[in-house]
């Protein structure tokens, strides 16, 4: 064999968008790769897609319930024109006011969750999904109410809503301001009740009080601009601001101190967070202006509502008007509601017909896409890879998981992994290569053939690092044309041994190397021997005593036993020395096959390898 490297293509070639071999299991959620055509591995199975039995079904699939689309559980009411969306491509079962237990019951039937702030989906919900749960996408933008790292050791994306209620917010912020400036509320209730109070219900002005914006986000920026119309003077505290976007409206940044001692009137707009958990309290209520007025709109938890009290007690603060609370509903007796100068609405920030409209289309939308396999631009516990990125990288996806699943399956024993290292080649500048997806789909391909885990864009990293698996990445800068994305991808499994020694290079480590070549992903370098085969359908990789003669045994042992070969490829160090021959075959051999092909005398090592 001092022939050269040879390549013998039999079939025409398909580009294999990842092939993912438990497709069908329900509980997988496809990687953000646009589905295929009519790819079934998209839809749950028949029986996965089982009716759900409805509580209260204002408008359940009934008995319509359609084999093999996916069901969509709607926890809590989502606007006509998101279901109607949502119909098109699933069962959708509405049903709305579940206790937790009929929750967990229901949610083993359903691939997706769709519900508001008043849904705990904890990880008992995860749990009880027994794996099939694929998204939960919230009709909102707060996710609190979402166990997020439940939801990604579960591999199961969450998405929300993060545009469509932001004026309606803003808009309640505003009028919560107002409001409660001019007693609005009270003197209401008061009239109502038969009295004409003028002299109590005395207000204050906006026009030149300071407004303290805490959070200056989406909601906090379209408070601002609309304070700014009424005359305000409009500070904002928010650490991850930009200054720039913040002077555009006209707006100061401050620190906290400066805001807590120079507002008038403070208003809430951050996520509850570890960090922002009671970020209002004794503390900071004793730096406040004595007379300053509070409006909440953002989460009931961003303030201590016992160091709430206190503060309207002692007259720190004069005013409050919340639209949210630590608990939702909260109790009859809660002190804050039953405050005279508190006013409140029952978290009615979004609720605006235009809002929920925007918002159930906007998560029907998110939803769809996620259970289509797209990568949602609302995935809140996945990394964003925007659209035209995924499209460029599709090729290098599939060889990125080919690898993966190859080097792995060199290793004997196949258990002890920990230490893995990915080297990209290229001549792009590293910021102009994103490898969080290639990074997620080599570790799919590691960790599946040898785990029960299904792994995703959205537990990738996790799941390594539950396993004990260190997944480092190195960039080798080339020169040349950064039109194409990356030159080869090598992928390196440290201290281990292998069942295929010749994979282990010079440094000791089992490495794989491939590239993309018009569009299909190829195995180019096993340990130190050049080859060069497409990656598709399966791969045998022996070592022999380079000499003539050899392709063609190997190759009859084959055609004997009907196995169809779909590329050769000798890699050598030197000729007649050592060669690595790596033959791509369109079925598995069996058993008996790979024992004749051990006992050809010039073989010295073999190894079967299922792509
Ligand atoms: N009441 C309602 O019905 C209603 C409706 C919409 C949004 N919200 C809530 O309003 C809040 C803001 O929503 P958004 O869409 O503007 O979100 P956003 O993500 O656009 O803005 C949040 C801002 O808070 C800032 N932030 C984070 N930690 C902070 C901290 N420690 N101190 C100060 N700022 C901090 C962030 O940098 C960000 O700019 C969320 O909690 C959301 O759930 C409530
Ligand atoms: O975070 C949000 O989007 C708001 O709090 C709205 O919550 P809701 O969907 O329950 O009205």
């Amino acid at each position: 064999m001092a022939a050269p490297s040879q390549t013998t293509a039999t079939t025409p070639h398909r580009i294999l968008l990842p092939a993912d071999h438990r497709a069908l299991a329900p509980s997988v959620v496809r990687l953000p790769v646009r589905a295929h055509g009519n790819r079934a591995s998209l839809s749950v199975s028949a029986a996965a897609a089982a009716p759900a039995a409805s509580t209260a079904a204002p408008s359940a699939p009934a008995n319509g319930v359609v084999a093999g689309k996916p069901t969509v559980l709607v926890a809590e009411k989502l606007g006509a024109a998101g279901l109607e969306l949502l119909r098109e491509f699933a069962n959708v079962d509405c049903s709305y006011g579940l206790s937790p237990e009929e929750l967990r019951a229901k949610i083993p039937l359903c691939d997706a969750l769709i519900v508001r702030s008043g849904t705990k989906v904890g990880r008992d919900v995860f749990e009880a999904s027994a794996g099939r749960l694929r998204v939960v996408g919230r009709a909102g933008v707060g996710i609190d109410n979402v166990d997020l790292a439940a939801a990604t050791e579960h591999g199961c994306l969450v998405v929300n809503a993060p545009t469509a209620n932001t004026v309606a917010a803003a808009e309640h912020g505003i009028a919560l301001l107002t409001a409660m400036s001019r007693n609005i509320a009270q003197a209401d209730a008061s009239l109502k009740a038969g009295k004409w109070q003028r002299n109590k219900y005395v207000g204050v002005s906006l026009v030149g009080k300071t407004l303290a914006i805490l959070g200056f986000g989406k909601v906090g920026s379209e408070v601002a601009r609309r304070a700014k119309g009424l005359g305000m003077h409009v500070i904002a505290h928010d650490p991850y601001a930009s200054a720039d976007r913040a002077r555009a409206i006209g707006v100061e940044l401050v620190s906290m101190e400066e805001a807590m001692t120079t507002a008038d009137f403070i208003s809430l707009h951050m996520p509850l967070t570890p960090a922002t958990n009671k970020m209002l309290n004794d503390e900071t209520f004793a730096k406040m202006k004595k007379g300053v007025r509070i409006i909440n709109v953002a989460r009931g938890g961003v303030i201590d509502e016992d160091a709430l009290v206190r503060a309207l007690d002692s007259g720190i603060v004069a005013q409050a008007a919340l639209d949210v609370f630590t608990k939702e509903p909260p109790a009859p007796d809660n002190k804050l509601v039953l405050h005279e100068n508190v006013t409140v609405t029952p978290h009615l920030g979004a609720s605006t017909v235009e809002a929920q409209e925007g918002v159930a289309i906007e998560i029907a939308e998110a939803v769809i896409g996620a259970l289509k396999g797209e990568l949602a631009a609302s995935a809140v516990n996945a990394p964003m890879v925007p659209a035209e990125v995924l499209s460029e990288l599709a090729p290098y996806v599939v060889l990125a998981e080919k690898l993966g699943r190859l080097a792995v399956q060199l290793v004997a024993g196949g258990g002890g992994i920990k230490s893995v290292k990915v080297t990209y080649a290229s001549a792009r500048a590293p910021d102009d290569l994103d490898t969080r997806l290639l990074r997620a789909m080599i570790t799919k391909g590691l960790i599946e053939p040898i785990s029960s885990v299904f792994v995703n864009l959205v537990n990738a990293d996790f799941t390594a690092k539950q396993r004990g698996v260190r997944i480092t990445e190195e960039r080798i800068l080339l020169d040349g044309s950064p039109e194409i994305p990356i030159d080869y991808v090598q992928v390196q499994i440290a201290h281990v041994e292998s069942k295929f020694p010749s994979a282990i290079s010079e440094t000791g480590e089992i490495t794989v190397e491939g590239k993309v070549k018009d569009g299909i992903p190829h195995l180019t370098k096993v340990g130190a021997f050049q080859v060069d085969v497409s990656l598709e359908g399966s791969l045998i990789l022996c070592r022999q005593v380079d000499q003539p003669g050899m392709i063609g045994s190997v190759g009859s042992v084959l055609g004997e036993e009907n196995v169809n070969v779909s590329f050769m490829s000798v890699g050598r160090i030197a000729p007649r020395k050592h060669a690595v021959m790596a033959i791509g075959v369109d079925e598995e051999p069996c058993k008996g096959t790979l024992t004749k092909i051990g006992e050809i005398p010039a073989i010295e090592e073999f190894v079967f390898l299922k792509l």
